[in-house]
């Protein structure tokens, strides 16, 4: 069994690298490859990887680290994609431009999202062209880069074939806070979820088998936010790391919710469920139904890019840099969680068959019976060998449907764009959003991306 992280240079590989190790057996894994088109920043990662797999879990698992396609996916089983085209320095851009002109400024929503989107589709055809080349042909490619409501619209329509599935950690990230606020095991939780990526809702959350939803409910009312109790005990000075961005020193998966922007993200979930009750929101939501009070709390000139490359960049980066110094390792400089153990856990799904339920991004195919049947839509699939056996839903109501469409829209439109070299599609993609006040802010805004982008976009007539 090979497993190769394309992207190994990413901030997440340690984090996933180590998940994959825990459930070696289960995985039968005899090697794991990084491949990056950056040579120093993989040289560095594999550094720690090598240290995790050999010196602190001291497995026989073969490491290999490359820049070269043939050796990186050379009869690979699985490939773990999480590229972040152009990096930090672009997700800044993609951040700082919107918040310009007034508008949200977000890595995967408004157009942020759809400016990362752009550069994205095409590295990830390739990739999936790479892989079929080299690859066994029953590989898998289980893919986080983002913006994946994009790239799994751009991958439906380019290499409709593609064994990949997409997915995204953050409803498993509420899962988590929820189980923490509610004092249970989110083992113990099954829940029920519609919606696009970074744009859906829980519509039930049970706890052994009672719904917890109006417990949640009570919950997320009397504390004036989702974070489990123990995070609020000092609001104050939240609130006070909120403004200054400050993400503080530590790095235990929950704490860093509680810093820095992240602050006004699980607010949000309480301001939305003030008007709209009935169904937990996924945290993104956010972005789409407080467009204005996101851009009021915002500086324009210290973005969400800036906070990870001075906390979560960073502190990987030095504490490398001090191992291959001193050799010393602290191992709080790198993130492991619930992100890695979620994609493990979905390999071995797919490896062995399991059919467990897990949320993906999945062609629609009338799970939702109200959205087109072609549409990307973010619902739990039993996943086996063959891949998601998506589940059946109600029609969705008319709030969330119109939303939905108009997102879908948006984004379908960016794809076609990309693909036809249409200024005048893509425009429209970023005039649908609905982060967009008028058509000539977004016009503003897409001139603006045009250019920031140059060498990563395809060209617009
Ligand atoms: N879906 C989710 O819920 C989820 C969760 C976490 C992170 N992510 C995504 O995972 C990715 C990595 O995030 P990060 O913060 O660690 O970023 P990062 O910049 O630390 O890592 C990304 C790596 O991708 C590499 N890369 C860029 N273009 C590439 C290409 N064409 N081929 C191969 N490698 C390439 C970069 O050199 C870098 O080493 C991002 O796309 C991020 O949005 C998604
Ligand atoms: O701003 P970032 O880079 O810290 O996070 C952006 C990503 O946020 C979500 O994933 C989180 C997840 O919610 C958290 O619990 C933990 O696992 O880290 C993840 C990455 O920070 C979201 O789902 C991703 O798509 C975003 O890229
Ligand atoms: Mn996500």
């Amino acid at each position: 069994m090979i497993i190769t992280l394309a992207g190994g240079g990413s901030t997440f590989t340690p984090g996933i690298v180590k998940s994959i190790a825990l459930r070696k057996d289960e995985l039968e894994v005899d090697e794991i490859r990084l491949y990056d088109i950056n040579e120093e920043r993989q040289r560095k990662v594999g550094v720690l990887v090598d240290w995790i797999l050999h010196e602190d879990l001291k497995l026989d698992i073969k490491l290999t680290v490359t820049t070269d396609k043939a050796e990186a996916f050379t009869d690979a089983d699985f490939v773990f994609a999480q590229m972040r085209v152009g990096g930090y320095a672009m997700r800044e851009q993609d951040e700082k431009i919107p918040l310009r002109h007034g508008c949200v400024g977000q890595e995967t929503c408004g157009c942020g999202g759809l400016a990362y989107g752009m550069r994205t589709i095409f590295p990830m055809v390739e990739l999936i062209d790479d892989v079929e080349k080299y690859a066994k042909p029953t590989y898998w490619i289980l893919n986080y880069s983002n913006p994946a409501a994009i790239v799994s619209e751009a991958c439906r329509v380019l290499r409709p074939k593609a064994r990949i599935i997409n997915i995204c950690d953050m409803p498993i990230a509420i899962i988590d806070v929820v189980a923490a606020a509610l004092e249970c095991s989110k083992k113990d939780i099954v829940y029920d979820y519609f919606g696009l990526n970074h744009f859906g809702w829980f519509t039930s959350i049970e706890v052994n088998g009672e719904e917890a939803l109006p417990r949640l409910r009570e919950y997320i009312k009397e504390h004036e936010i989702l974070l489990p109790a123990a995070f609020l005990a000092d609001k104050q000075s939240l609130m006070k790391a909120a403004k200054s961005g400050d993400e503080g020193d530590e790095n235990p998966e929950q704490n860093r919710h509680t810093k820095g922007s992240w602050y006004y993200v699980w607010k949000g979930v309480y301001e939305i469920m003030e008007l709209f009750p009935e169904y937990l929101p996924n945290t993104y939501l956010n972005y789409y139904l407080q467009q204005k009070e996101f851009v009021e709390h915002s500086n324009p000139e210290r973005t969400r890019a800036n906070e990870v490359e001075e906390t979560r960049e960073k502190n990987l980066f030095d504490g490398i840099d001090r191992y291959e110094k001193t050799g010393e390792i602290d191992e709080s400089v790198f993130y492991a969680g619930s992100h890695g153990d979620w994609i493990a856990d979905l390999a071995i799904a797919l490896k062995n068959d399991t059919k467990a339920r897990f949320l993906v991004i999945t062609e629609n195919r009338g799970a939702l019976p109200n959205m087109p049947y072609d549409a990307m839509v973010e619902v739990p699939a039993y996943i086996g060998k063959k891949g998601p056996e998506v589940i059946c839903q109600d029609p969705i109501p008319l709030f969330q449907q119109g939303l939905m469409m108009q997102q879908l829209n948006s984004e379908k439109l960016l794809v076609q764009g990309a693909i036809e070299g249409s200024y005048e599609k893509v425009l429209q993609a970023f005039t649908l959003n609905k982060t967009m006040p008028s058509m000539t802010v977004a016009k503003e805004i897409l001139d603006d991306m045009i250019e920031a982008n140059k060498g990563y976009w395809p060209e617009l007539h």
